[in-house]
Order: C-alpha cells, then sequence, then structure tokens
C-alpha cells in the first residue's frame, strides 16, 4: 500500500479516535428525554416554540440540548450564552444550514441564506458599508417625511393600520435600496417586491429547516420566476437610469457605479449585488412593519403607557410639535416605550439559527459541528431573573432606580455576532420616528363593539421566524385639535 495512503488512513483514525475520547468525556448540553430515532421532533409544539424553549430552560438551565432526525439543535436562552459563542466564537458559528430548496427558489445569492465563506462575507461588506451608523442618520430626512405621510393615512384610514404600515416600511425601503419615491401601491417595484417577498417569506418559514415540516420541489420551481423579477429588474431600471443621469443615489446605484469603476467585473459580481438589493426589501419590510404593529398593540392595551409618553413629549417639545430625530436623547420614556416594544413580543422570536463549523466545549458541554444554534430571544426577554413580570408591557422597567427598576435593554432582537442584522440601524431609526411620531399626536384605544363595550384584542402571534400579533382592531385619531392641525401643516412644509 502507497506510504501516503497508510498515512492519511492513520490521521483519520487518529481524528476519530480523538474525537470520540473528547465527545466521551464530555457530555452533551442537558435536554428532555427524547424518543428513539425521532428525538424531540414529537415533543417541540408547532407554535410558541420560544416560551416552551424557555420553560425548558428553567429545568434544564440556559443550553439545552434537543435533537430531530439528522439534526442536533443547541438553544441559547440567555443572553450570556449567545454571546459567548454566537459573538465571542462568531468564526465557529456563523454559518448557516443549506437548503436546497431556497437555491431552487432563486435565493441561492441572498445573504440570509448564504453559508459563511468568502460569499458571505463580500454580501456583508455590501451592506455594512451601506448600512453604518453614521449613514443611516442621511436616510433620516426620508424616513421623517414617511413618518409624517403615515400620521396622514393613519388619520384617513385608521382601520386600515396594518396596510398603512406596510406603506410607511415599503416607501422607505423603496428609496434607500433603489432611490425610488413610490407614490402608488401599482409601482411596479412595489408589486414585483411584495410577489418576491412572499415567496422570501416561505423560504423563511421553513428556514429552520429542523422542524417537521414539507415543501415541494415544484413549488418551488414555481416561485423562481418571482424572485428572478426583483433580482433583474430594479438592476435593469437602475442601470439605464444611471445612463441617462436620472438615477436618485441608493444602495443599488451606489454599488452599479462601484461595479463600473472595476473593470474585472465578473457575472457573479453582478447576481452578488441584485441579491443584495433584492434583500433589504426581503429581510427589511415584515420585520420593521411586525414591530410596528406590536407596539400598536401595546398602545392599545396599556393607555396609561401612552399617556406618559405623550405627557413627556407635551413637556419636552410643547404641545402641537412633532418629533426629530434630534429629539431622541431628550425623551427617555418615548425610548423606553420603544425598547419595551423589541422587548414584550419580538417580531422574530427565535432569531434566525446558525450553524456551528467545528466541535466545540462551552462550560463543559460539547456542542458538535453542524449542530443548529438557535438563539431563543423571546425567551432571553421573558427572563424573569431579568426581567420582573416579564409578560407586563412596562416602559418605565428600564428607568433607573427609584423611577423605574434599572433592568437593562433588550439586546436580543437583532441577532448576535457574524450574522447580527445589518439593517438594524435603518430599522430602529424607521420605528423609533414612526413611535413618537404617533405617540406625540394620535391616541390609539380599543374600539367599541357591538354591545357598547370596550373590545380587548387578544395577545396571539402568527407562527413563524418573523412572527407578528393576528389581526385586532383599534381606534386611532388626533389627540385633540392641536395635534390635528400639526398633522395637516405638514402637508405644506412637506410638500406632501
Ligand atoms: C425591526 C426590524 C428588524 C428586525 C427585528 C430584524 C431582525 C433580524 C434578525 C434577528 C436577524 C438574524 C440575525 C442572526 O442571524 O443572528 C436579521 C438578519 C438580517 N436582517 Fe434584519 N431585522 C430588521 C430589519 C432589517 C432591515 C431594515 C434590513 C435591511 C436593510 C435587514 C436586513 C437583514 C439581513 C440582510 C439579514 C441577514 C444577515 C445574515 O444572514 O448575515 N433587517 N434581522
Amino acid at each position: 500500500m502507497d506510504i501516503l495512503v497508510v498515512i492519511s488512513l492513520f490521521c483519520v483514525i487518529i481524528t476519530f479516535v480523538r474525537w470520540r475520547l473528547r465527545r466521551a468525556r464530555v457530555p452533551f448540553p442537558p435536554g428532555p428525554p427524547g424518543d428513539p430515532i425521532i428525538g424531540h421532533a414529537r415533543i417541540i409544539p408547532a407554535e410558541n416554540q420560544g416560551e416552551y424553549f424557555y420553560q425548558l430552560s428553567k429545568v434544564y438551565g440556559p443550553v439545552i440540548h434537543l435533537t430531530v432526525p439528522g439534526r442536533t439543535l443547541v438553544v441559547l436562552n440567555t443572553v450570556e450564552a449567545a454571546i459567548d459563542l454566537l459573538e465571542k466564537r462568531s468564526v465557529n458559528y456563523s454559518d448557516r444550514s443549506r437548503f436546497v430548496l431556497f437555491e431552487i427558489m432563486g435565493w441561492n445569492v441572498s445573504l440570509a441564506f448564504l453559508p459563511y465563506g468568502k460569499r458571505f462575507q463580500k454580501h456583508r461588506r455590501l451592506f455594512q458599508e451601506y448600512f453604518t451608523r453614521k449613514k443611516c442618520e442621511t436616510y433620516h430626512n426620508v424616513q421623517l417625511k414617511q413618518s409624517r405621510i403615515l400620521l396622514r393615512h393613519l388619520v384617513k384610514a385608521p382601520a386600515k393600520f396594518e396596510s398603512v404600515l406596510q406603506w410607511f416600511t415599503t416607501s422607505i425601503i423603496m428609496h434607500v435600496a433603489y432611490g425610488r419615491q413610490v407614490t402608488s401601491e401599482d409601482d411596479p417595484f412595489v408589486t414585483i417586491a411584495e410577489e418576491a417577498s412572499a415567496t422570501f417569506s416561505t423560504c423563511v418559514q421553513y428556514m429552520p429547516s429542523w422542524f417537521p415540516g414539507t415543501y415541494y420541489a415544484e413549488r418551488a420551481r414555481a416561485s423562481k420566476s418571482l424572485t428572478d423579477r426583483i433580482h433583474v429588474y430594479p438592476y435593469k431600471v437602475i442601470q439605464m437610469q444611471m445612463k441617462q443621469g436620472t438615477a436618485t443615489p441608493s444602495f443599488l446605484s451606489h454599488h452599479i457605479e462601484k461595479l463600473n469603476e472595476d473593470s474585472n467585473t465578473t457575472e457573479d459580481d453582478i447576481d452578488d449585488i441584485k441579491g443584495s438589493a433584492a434583500m433589504i426589501y426581503s429581510a427589511g419590510g415584515e420585520t420593521t412593519r411586525a414591530t410596528l404593529i406590536i407596539f400598536i398593540l401595546a398602545m392599545v392595551l396599556y393607555p396609561e403607557c401612552q399617556i406618559a409618553g405623550q405627557k413627556e413629549i407635551d413637556e419636552v417639545l410643547g404641545v402641537g410639535k412633532l418629533p426629530d430625530f434630534a429629539d431622541r436623547s431628550s425623551l427617555p420614556y418615548v425610548e423606553c416605550i420603544l425598547q419595551e416594544s423589541y422587548r414584550w413580543n419580538n417580531a422574530i422570536p427565535l432569531g434566525v439559527p446558525h450553524k456551528s463549523m467545528e466541535d466545540d466545549v462551552y462550560n463543559g458541554m460539547f456542542i458538535p459541528k453542524g449542530s443548529i444554534m438557535i438563539a431563543n430571544t423571546r425567551g432571553m426577554c421573558l427572563n424573569e431573573n431579568v426581567y420582573s413580570e416579564p409578560y407586563k408591557f412596562n416602559p418605565s422597567r428600564f428607568l433607573p432606580k427609584p423611577y423605574g427598576l434599572g433592568e437593562p435593554y433588550p439586546v436580543a432582537h437583532f441577532g448576535f455576532g457574524g450574522r447580527v442584522c445589518p439593517g438594524r440601524h435603518l430599522a430602529d431609526d424607521s420605528v423609533w420616528i414612526a413611535v413618537a411620531s404617533i405617540i406625540a399626536t394620535l391616541t390609539v384605544s380599543k374600539c367599541i363593539g357591538k354591545d357598547g363595550k370596550e373590545v380587548t384584542p387578544d395577545v396571539e402571534f402568527t407562527t413563524g421566524v418573523t412572527s407578528l400579533p393576528k389581526s385586532f382592531t383599534c381606534n386611532i385619531k388626533p389627540r385633540n385639535e392641536v395635534s390635528e392641525a400639526a398633522i395637516i401643516s405638514q402637508t405644506d412644509e412637506w410638500n406632501l
């Protein structure tokens, strides 16, 4: 036998034996007993998994080990464990599971689904460069204008607040991604993005890929043409506008310009910027809208918090003045309302699972290569060791003692480490300006039912990677005549 083959065989055997010995010495993280072969597939509930995992953590500790056929799951229930692994050891924990169906659907060059590697790093750079904290300040004007339009739309069509909020997030994203000022729902950029987003949401729905469920390749193939349109159409339009000198600066035009400066541009480079631009709407639209609907639900259920927010704005800004980004640091209670909206119920309760790339040992527990790492954001926000009465919406919890409880702002809602949400600054600014503007000028309250009694919405959420309150009704109207006048006066100021 060739000496090289013998040496290779010897190395493989040694590696295997060392792995077995290490495995034998170090146990998996604790977890409940599972069934033979199918592991925990039968006992993991289809809904409210975040809460279920959190309850398990009270018995088994912050890091839990579960299995489903072919998969090892490691659930992280505390911020500390998530930071220790996903952030401090991010090189090992920034991978994603490969899911062939996403690729069939055409989302193969999309950051959210890219495995760790050179292409992933390139896409992160494309995003990070355009969405730094500082750069996001240049979008404030767009967000401010859209927040004024949002108020007018909410006054005009309060019952349609869910679609009005969608319009708010869509308009901002269309502007930032494509430089597009959308004025109608029939705008081709909007319809194409919405159709493609539906396919994206389906992907994301199946993202964990550890949860039993099926999605057929045929259906996936059928949706590919929609995904292709959102990649190709905006690129062609912006490219043409750039040639004609009519393009408004945007994420896409910025990156096309950079490609034009480089003589070695490849097809892959072009696909990368098409994929990244498409990702902005798909990853940023529904998540931002969901967070705002969570805030509206909280205002309906906790009117005393809304009143406290209004009082602060009246005292700091004066009655009838609408908030601007420069006012953010002067409005601590409004900030607490925003942070509590992130904490009380999360738009992405289980984060987006990462995957481990090598065997690892954490606090005496063995985490095998290929584990699906679930950062249980919901559990982190419910943690009774950190938050008192965690199911209650209580913005004052964040105020320093003796005014409040001195509890920390949530940190998990934008994810962790090498995969942390690259759109977080843009998203946070959009949500803040909407929250502050609504509190300043409108009153959100319970509807009165046919029986003359107030209708209290249930706190029920849709199941999926993005989770938002199930449809509910509420009243939205100007706080008073001064607020109404302030909303109307914006029409001239912003030439709306
Ligand atoms: C309130 C709104 C938003 C929330 C709550 C949110 C939350 C998240 C979370 C939890 C993740 C997964 C992080 C992880 O894997 O650890 C994520 C990923 C991502 N988000 Fe956001 N996001 C929001 C808005 C946005 C916006 C506006 C954009 C676009 C500018 C965006 C772009 C992305 C992308 C591209 C990824 C994938 C990152 C990767 O896989 O490396 N998100 N987001």
